[in-house]
């Protein structure tokens, strides 16, 4: 079993137990559920920079990142420095995050935030729209096209928009459809964890232009950027290269000014 066949084994379970402790009732009479969201395609393409940032604590591949910062001050330092939005991992096992983080970080910042989950069924929807998201990330190498289209166009329906996650070109015409705003291509290969900017080239004229195009993860300098942004590319995910930093809002700050 690879990693990510484990991190959906996990997931499931974990689902199943929520559902079970948490009622929908309870997350759909939440403060947050019924509040307005902001649309992170529209912000990315008014921008100059395109920058999402991510809080990201550790992961899979790198083990510990970052464990001292506080959700509130990665989030307003990254507002602070100009992103477009910011990627918020939920995910405890393996990526140390929680819903508390993208709570804490809806009360600390007015910029779009993206649920970073492993989605597999409309209850984490919900729990992303009850905890303040604007964006949910589908990964396509985990669902059908049939689950793409049933959780993106639910996730519409309430106000979310949807950053659907390609690694090949397989998964990207499998996933193609009119309930996605943004379309990334992970540069991480999410079994072996090899990471190379080539995979966005190679993908890039094969994304519709009516999606926002967003190159995802191993993005490190400002060379990277500019190279992507020449195959089309509006949003850049960054999370490590912020993180890992004794400043993540000073390290996207000064990244930003160079672009
Ligand atoms: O980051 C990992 O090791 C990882 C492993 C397995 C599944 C997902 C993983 N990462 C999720 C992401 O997509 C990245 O956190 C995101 O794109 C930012 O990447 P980076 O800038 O390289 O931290």
């Amino acid at each position: 079993m690879n990693i990510l066949d484990q991190i959906i084994a996990d997931k499931k379970q974990e689902v199943a137990l929520k559902k079970a402790l948490i009622p929908v009732s309870q997350l759909e009479n939440s403060v947050l559920f019924n509040s307005r969201t902001n649309s992170l395609s529209k912000l990315i393409l008014n921008s100059s920079s395109g920058i999402i940032a991510e809080h990201k604590r550790k992961s899979p591949s790198k083990s510990t990142i970052n464990s001292s910062f506080t959700v509130e001050e990665v989030v307003k330092g990254y507002q602070n420095a100009g992103v477009c939005g910011i990627s918020v991992l939920t995910d405890m096992k393996y990526f140390g995050g929680s819903l508390d983080d993208l709570l804490l970080a809806r009360a600390s910042v007015s910029i779009p935030l993206l649920r970073k989950e492993f989605i597999i069924d409309e209850y984490q929807i919900l729990e992303a729209k009850a905890h303040g998201a604007d964006v949910i990330l589908l990964i396509a190498a985990v669902l059908s096209r049939q689950e793409i289209k049933d959780l993106s166009e639910f996730a519409q329906s309430l106000g979310l928009e949807v950053l659907l996650e390609v690694h090949n070109e397989e998964e990207l015409h499998k996933s193609i459809m009119p309930s996605l705003n943004l379309i990334g291509v992970n540069n991480r290969n999410l079994k072996t964890f090899e990471v190379n900017l080539s995979y966005s080239k190679e993908l890039a004229n094969l994304i519709p232009n009516e999606f926002v195009k967003v190159s995802e993860s191993g993005i490190s300098d400002i060379a990277s950027v500019k190279e992507l942004q020449a195959y089309g590319y509006k949003g850049f995910l960054i999370g490590e290269n912020f993180m890992k930093t004794d400043n993540a809002g000073l390290a996207a700050s000064e990244f930003i000014k160079q672009l």
